[in-house]
């Protein structure tokens, strides 16, 4: 058997890079992964204040690092749940791929998890660009279950069109330095079955 991550890294945009491994995870180990997180994490869906208004968010989360990774988030301040050991695992092979691949890395202190129960969860438009992030963050993404698109659009002069990433069971989808600078991007709802995890790795410096 080839290694499922001999390569395979496809780049959506060059600067800033957007790159894609639609395969990064095997489908098994994606399942397992998917369905271990689905149970052994604990999910909440928080209440943020957005515009000056109360929300629940559409989808549930769980912020997880480093003790000293503290996140603030549309006015609330997240302290890190303690890493899972597989989400940890996961981390470390983020790191080797984009290492071995001459990919944009950093040491990633935390990850957001996300967790859409079906395709009307969703997340509204929005930069990774908190200053926690420092400047030009490098985010790098796993998806586990139903694969959906994520959307981009530009920031500013709309140079071109918004356009879709979609994202595979067990893909890693690497949003390098620059990219929170020139797009948002959104997980709109959509006529899609089944839930879907995602990990966005982040370093807070
Ligand atoms: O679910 C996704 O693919 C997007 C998650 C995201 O944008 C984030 O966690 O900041
Ligand atoms: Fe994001």
């Amino acid at each position: 058997m080839p290694d499922p991550d001999n390569s395979e890294w496809q780049q959506i945009e060059d600067s800033p890079l957007l790159a894609l491994h639609p395969h990064f995870l095997s489908t098994d180990g994606a399942s397992r992964l998917h369905d271990a997180l689905d149970n052994e994490i604990e999910w909440e869906s928080p209440t943020l204040r957005l515009y000056g208004r109360q929300h629940t968010i559409p989808r549930s989360q769980c912020w997880m690092g480093d003790s000293d990774a503290r996140y603030r988030y549309s006015g609330r301040t997240f302290q890190p749940r303690s890493w899972h050991p597989l989400v940890e695992r996961l981390r470390d092979r983020v790191q080797r791929s984009l290492r071995a691949h001459d990919l944009p890395v950093t040491e990633f202190n935390s990850v957001l998890l996300n967790r859409y129960a079906s395709g009307e969860q969703r997340m509204g438009w929005h930069s990774d660009d908190e200053p926690e992030l420092g400047e030009n963050p490098i985010v790098a993404s796993v998806s586990l279950g139903s694969e959906r698109p994520l959307r981009f659009r530009e920031k500013a002069g709309a140079v071109r069109g918004a356009f879709n990433v979609w994202l595979p069971h067990g893909s890693l989808l690497l949003m390098g330095p620059g990219a929170q600078t020139r797009w948002q991007h959104a997980l709109a709802p959509r006529a899609i079955e089944g839930s879907r995890i995602n990990l966005t790795f982040r370093r807070i410096v």
